[in-house]
């Protein structure tokens, strides 16, 4: 089944907690350079309501990348199927998450899939709603429906430290506006873009939204079909093919659980039909995954045979 038991996920917290100082906590965005490398924290959520955690359970992290496979659920659920791959498509690039080059080298000039900062800034500008402030707060009360927890918002220090240094996101943004992908302002999304990163949690929220795409869509707390199957079936997919970066295949090999990471070090599984983990470790690996993260990922994987393949 799974682990569960505290004391054991503490073990697994602190044998893979050695691997932090391997890594390099993210600076680009400057806000986020101030998190401890130290920090580790793991959650399982299962679908009886019990959840297992360990580690520094309380610390809150914002979401980053793991919000671009959030948004991506609510655009399907919102706009289709359709229309969102007729504006981004679904397949992994191996490169870095906020690379340029294949947009101009490919014939069309369309992301290659909503996991890449290209792609998500496509799929932030297809959040529906007639203000800035109205189409975040579509995508917050997602969450907080995700989540289970009404009090979820967004660290406001960390939206404006990356609102001030996002010239790459920019450029993305521009040249995608240029060949009429997007085809709104740039400033407002990146407001609305530097917002949905900063949107913050600690591990149990995030294991529990990691939960309902492991049921496929059904919070099996409330019994509700939050998402629908086929979009979870979507997202779950993304997270196999893309989640981890240009990572992704060896996450699959090594420990083969949908997943989706964040530069500030956090991480959400979704072992199907088991259980939702939130992982929460800021010190990054060369790629910009948790270092400890996934170690402790590796740990638990091969204990209770996690893969899905
Ligand atoms: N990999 C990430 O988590 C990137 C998210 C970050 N907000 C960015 O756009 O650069």
């Amino acid at each position: 089944m799974g682990c569960q038991s505290n004391k054991e996920l503490n073990r697994f917290v602190e044998e893979a907690r050695k691997y932090a100082e391997k890594g390099k906590v993210a600076n680009y965005i400057p806000a986020l350079g101030r998190a401890n490398p130290c920090d580790l924290a793991i959650a399982i959520y299962y679908p009886d309501g019990n959840c297992y955690s360990a580690g520094d359970i309380e610390k809150k992290f914002t979401l980053q990348s793991i919000s671009k496979v959030i948004a991506l659920a609510l655009v399907l659920i919102d706009r289709g199927r359709e229309y969102v791959f007729e504006r981004v498509g679904m397949e992994p690039t191996g490169d870095p998450f906020n690379s340029i080059i294949k947009l101009e080298t490919m014939a069309v000039a369309k992301p290659l899939n909503p996991m890449i900062n290209a792609g998500a800034l496509v799929v932030t500008h297809m959040i529906k709603g007639n203000s800035i402030e109205e189409r975040f707060e579509r995508l917050a009360s997602f969450i907080r429906t995700l989540s289970g927890d009404p009090s979820v918002s967004y660290c406001e220090e960390v939206a404006q430290s990356e609102y001030e240094t996002a010239h790459l996101n920019r450029a993305l943004c521009y040249f995608l506006k240029a060949h009429r992908i997007i085809e709104e302002d740039i400033e407002p999304l990146m407001e609305l873009y530097t917002k949905q990163c900063a949107i913050e949690m600690n591990c149990l929220d995030l294991a529990r939204i990691g939960l309902v795409f492991a049921m496929d869509g059904v919070d099996p707390i409330s019994g509700t079909q939050i998402i629908p199957l086929d979009v979870a079936r979507i997202c779950k997919t993304f997270m196999v093919t893309c989640g981890m970066y240009n990572a992704s295949g060896e996450f699959a090999i090594k420990i083969g659980i949908p997943a989706k990471s964040g530069v500030s070090g956090g991480i959400m599984g979704a072992v199907p039909c088991k259980f939702g983990i939130g992982v929460f470790g800021p010190s990054l690996d060369e790629i910009g995954n948790s270092i400890a993260g996934i170690k402790l990922l590796e740990l638990l994987s091969e204990k209770y045979q996690l893969s899905i393949f």
